[in-house]
């Protein structure tokens, strides 16, 4: 199986603060992946080191065959256009329509006529499970589930090979959350796309993901499927994971990750 993101020996220092102390995993392709860990225990940041938008202390993250941080700044361009990000409030445009900010990547990096334009702006807003009517509204007349799918398609709109998402069903309501996983999974599964994404949500963790990668005390702690994690004998990956098994009644499963780190 071949990887798509090597995140290696990542050392970060925010603020005087040191947040990661050595963070390492990987990513294969077809693969979604859960980033959890604690309030403050720098997913978000560790997102934005491997998308070239935080520069670590030190280490090494290697996506879609490039070494980020050794990329000069149009190699960092070359590649963003290959992968998508859905960021935490969406940060659309707010003066733009839906259809006008699915376009602005489109615009920005291909050289495709108006017309071309418009009919994959057509199918992106249709693949994120919009209605047609969604395209010409501003992100302010939307509702929050449909704000996620509006920034999903312009996540796709340059036909990603990996995507990247922080805590993409956060201040969702239940159904609109597990409908945004569904979604999200028909999609990696359908275009053969990688995706890592940042959650608290525990129904995203058991319900789509394929592993889970459990950052704590600035290190990776575990590194498996859900259900080899949860089972984990560590205090906070217990108090994490304990109501929810409890809620189940079980934490079986049959994965086969690497369990417990460090
Ligand atoms: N650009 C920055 N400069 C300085 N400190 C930062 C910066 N970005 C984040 N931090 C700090 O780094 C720490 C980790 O933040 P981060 O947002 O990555 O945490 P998180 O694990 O994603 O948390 P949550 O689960 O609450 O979203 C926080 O203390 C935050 O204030």
């Amino acid at each position: 199986m071949s990887t798509v993101l090597e995140v290696a020996a990542i050392r970060t220092v925010l603020a005087g603060q040191r947040l990661h102390d050595g963070v390492g995993f990987k990513v294969n392709k077809g693969e979604v992946v859960a980033l959890i860990g604690g309030s403050g225990t720098g997913k978000t940041v560790l997102l934005r080191e491997c998308i070239g938008l935080l520069r670590p202390e030190s280490g090494q993250v290697r996506l879609l065959g490039e070494s980020v941080w050794d990329l000069p700044p149009d190699g960092l361009d070359a590649l963003r256009r290959r992968f998508g990000v859905l960021f935490q409030e969406g940060a659309l445009f707010s003066s733009l329509s839906v259809a006008e900010n699915v376009d602005a990547p489109l615009r920005e990096h291909t050289r495709l006529s108006q017309a071309l334009r418009d009919e994959v702006v057509d199918l992106k807003i249709r693949l994120a499970g919009l209605p047609p009517e969604a395209a010409g509204k501003r992100p302010a007349e939307l509702s929050g589930g449909m704000k996620k799918r509006a920034a999903l398609a312009r996540a796709l709109a340059l036909e990603p090979e990996m995507l990247f998402l922080d805590e993409p069903t956060s201040g969702l309501d239940p159904i609109s959350a597990r409908a945004f996983d569904n979604l999200l999974r028909t999609l990696c599964d359908s275009l053969g796309l990688t995706a890592l994404l940042t959650t608290h949500d525990l129904d995203t963790l058991w319900g789509m993901v394929d592993r889970v990668v459990v950052l704590h005390g600035g290190r990776v702690i575990a590194d498996g499927p859900v259900a080899e994690v949860a089972r984990i004998d560590h205090e906070w990956i217990r108090s994490y994971f304990t109501a929810h098994v409890a809620a189940r009644g079980t934490a079986d499963g049959n994965g086969s990750g690497n369990g417990i780190r460090g």
